[in-house]
């Protein structure tokens, strides 16, 4: 049973600051993340990885506030979060059953078999659950990475790049399970592929150099472009006009 909501938002941030070694990553960042889908946009070194790793609880903030679920212990708060790194560990030895079961384990989850099966079948991977992870291809791992963050049906999921290395298909689907998880929990998605953002998110969170740019839906971003600004599509151009793109052929 989950405890009645008893918070406004389910992410909050005031004035948030968080250090990535010497470097302040994120730095003074206010926003508020309810449910739904948030796409995290921004540039390479943006501080998208090290505002998640603060959300998923593995970095303490320097300074500011961070509420999650209204504040609660991180042991509690953790069996609450689901977290894909972007970085995925995981063991080649174990199956895909046994490796989700360990995470639902670890998160001291009860019925742990339904569970995992549940997960399992929601990434596609029921026919696989057996094999071992290392007989796997990049994109299954990457979708193992996916139901080890939802096997216990997080209030808050936090997936840092998790198109990475799936194909078109898979990455069609995997969008279909983001909005259909996204209608009750709070989904924070980094991604450098906008289009991903255009079609999955019902809100999108631009970072550039540990700082908030912008926070709207994607149609509001689309918005902000013109035919001068870098790239192929209007929400594309809207990314390059609020970070001060120009359209430069020919150069990175
Ligand atoms: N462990 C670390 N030690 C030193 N600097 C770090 C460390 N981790 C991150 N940084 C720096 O902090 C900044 C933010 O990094 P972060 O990984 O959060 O960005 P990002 O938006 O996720 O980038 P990318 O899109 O390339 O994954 C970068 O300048 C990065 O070089």
């Amino acid at each position: 049973m989950t405890a009645p909501t008893t918070y406004a938002w389910e992410i909050e941030a005031r004035d948030l600051r968080v250090r990535a070694g010497r470097r302040m990553a994120v730095d003074g960042v206010t926003l508020t993340m309810g449910r739904g889908v948030h796409g995290l946009l921004g540039p390479n070194g943006a501080g998208k990885t090290t505002l998640i790793r603060a959300l998923a609880t593995v970095l303490k903030p320097a300074t500011g506030e961070l509420s999650l679920l209204g504040g609660m212990d991180f042991r509690e708060l953790r069996r609450r979060i689901g977290y894909l790194p972007q970085e995925f560990g995981h063991h080649r030895r174990f199956t895909v059953r046994e490796f989700v079961a360990y995470v639902a384990w670890l998160k001291e989850m009860r019925d742990i078999p339904a569970a995992v099966q549940r997960a399992v079948e929601r990434v596609g991977l029921a026919d696989r659950a057996d094999d071992r992870m290392k007989t796997l291809s990049g994109g299954m791992i990457r979708r193992v990475g996916i139901a080890q963050a939802i096997v216990n049906d997080p209030e808050i999921l936090l997936l840092d790049e998790p198109t990475a290395g799936l194909d078109p298909a898979q990455r069609l689907r995997f969008r279909e399970l983001l909005a259909e998880i996204g209608t009750d929990t709070c989904v924070v998605v980094s991604t450098h592929l906008v289009e991903d953002v255009a079609a999955a998110c019902t809100d999108v969170v631009l970072l550039s150099q540990g700082k908030l740019v912008f926070q709207g839906t994607p149609e509001q971003l689309a918005a902000k472009g013109t035919a001068g600004h870098a790239g192929d599509s209007p929400i594309e151009r809207g990314y390059s006009a609020l970070l001060g793109l120009p359209h430069r052929p020919g150069t990175w």
